[in-house]
């Protein structure tokens, strides 16, 4: 069975990759997604300096999921930058993505100018959805705000980019975002991001899980995947088809995997999952996609991407 897939005009050669954020933060980090069967890699959010994050501990694992308040702990853009153009000259013909979450629309249109200037050729994802950074709203809730960061990002990006969601809980919003999105040149739609501020406590000790914003954190894992099929699917039949969806959240197995693309994820990311399991994980969903689809008789991707049957 063949695992690839084509957005624009590149083709991976697996329909896998990571989310950003989760062990893509150092340069060994990278070269282990290289040297792993994932169809491309993304990097950890970039701002334009280096930047600590919140206070420790900032991060909870739990029975299939996590909460995570990291706060952006990044290594700055041409760290980033640096690492994905050497990449590129080795491997001219792979493309990765490079993730940008600047705090301010001067950051990101900052950053954004650099990487125009060099020869950067993969895809920029642009992470309009960071739920913690403390003070900072999730830019993807305020419609208008998008609208004008994408007028002034698209007035003189012309590279592919594409913008990293956070989730919507109501169809009205999955048609108000789509309305904005449907107006710019977007390569992709990267739903979704954790689900912002939830709250995690101990309740041995009484006391919430991790530090930052008295607990609140975003959460991730299998407890967020019908959110994220929904968004999927919410944005796959409103979006103009020359936009690709990017499926991201709560994918554990193949299975998972398999329910992402039937809502038309042309990419599924893996976050909370790949952090438990390592870069083993794209091995085993491989394989067991692959068994879903060979039972299925689906030859590739294509043969189902999208088709979700409905009741009526
Ligand atoms: C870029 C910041 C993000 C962070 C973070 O660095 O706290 N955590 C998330 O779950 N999603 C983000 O987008």
């Amino acid at each position: 069975t063949d695992l690839s897939t084509t957005i624009a005009d590149r083709t991976f050669s697996n329909c896998m990759m990571n989310a950003a954020g989760v062990r893509c933060a150092d340069e060994n980090d990278l070269n282990q997604l290289i040297a792993s069967p994932a169809g491309a890699y993304v990097t950890k959010s970039a701002t334009p300096n280096v930047r600590e994050g919140n206070p420790e501990p900032r991060m909870k694992s739990l029975p299939g999921g996590c909460i995570n308040s990291m706060g952006l702990p990044n290594h700055g853009l041409d760290y980033y930058l640096d690492f994905v153009l050497k990449d590129q000259a080795a491997r001219p013909d792979k493309t990765n993505l490079l993730s940008i979450a600047g705090t301010t629309l001067e950051d990101n249109l900052a950053m954004l100018h650099k990487v125009a200037d060099s020869d950067f050729n993969g895809f920029v994802e642009l992470n309009l959805s960071c739920p913690n950074v403390p003070g900072k709203p999730q830019v993807g809730y305020d419609f208008d705000r998008v609208r004008e960061i994408l007028t002034q990002v698209f007035a003189f990006y012309d590279k592919p980019l594409g913008v990293k969601l956070p989730p919507y809980f109501d169809l009205v919003h999955f048609d108000q975002i789509a309305a904005v999105l449907n107006d710019f040149p977007l390569t992709f739609v990267n739903s979704i991001n954790s689900v912002g501020n939830g709250l995690v406590i101990d309740p041995n000790a009484e006391r919430v899980a991790i530090k930052p914003k008295g607990g609140f954190g975003g959460i991730g894992g299998t407890f967020i995947k019908p959110t994220a099929l929904a968004n999927v699917r919410g944005l796959s039949l409103r979006l103009k088809p020359e936009i690709a969806i990017i499926g991201t959240g709560g994918v554990m197995n193949g299975t998972d995997v398999f329910e992402h693309i039937l809502c038309g994820a042309s990419m599924v990311q893996v976050g909370t999952q790949f952090g438990f399991e390592g870069t083993r994980i794209f091995k085993r969903l491989s394989k067991e996609l692959s068994a879903i689809m060979a039972a299925k008789g689906y030859q590739s991707i294509d043969d189902f991407k999208g088709k979700l049957k409905t009741f009526d």
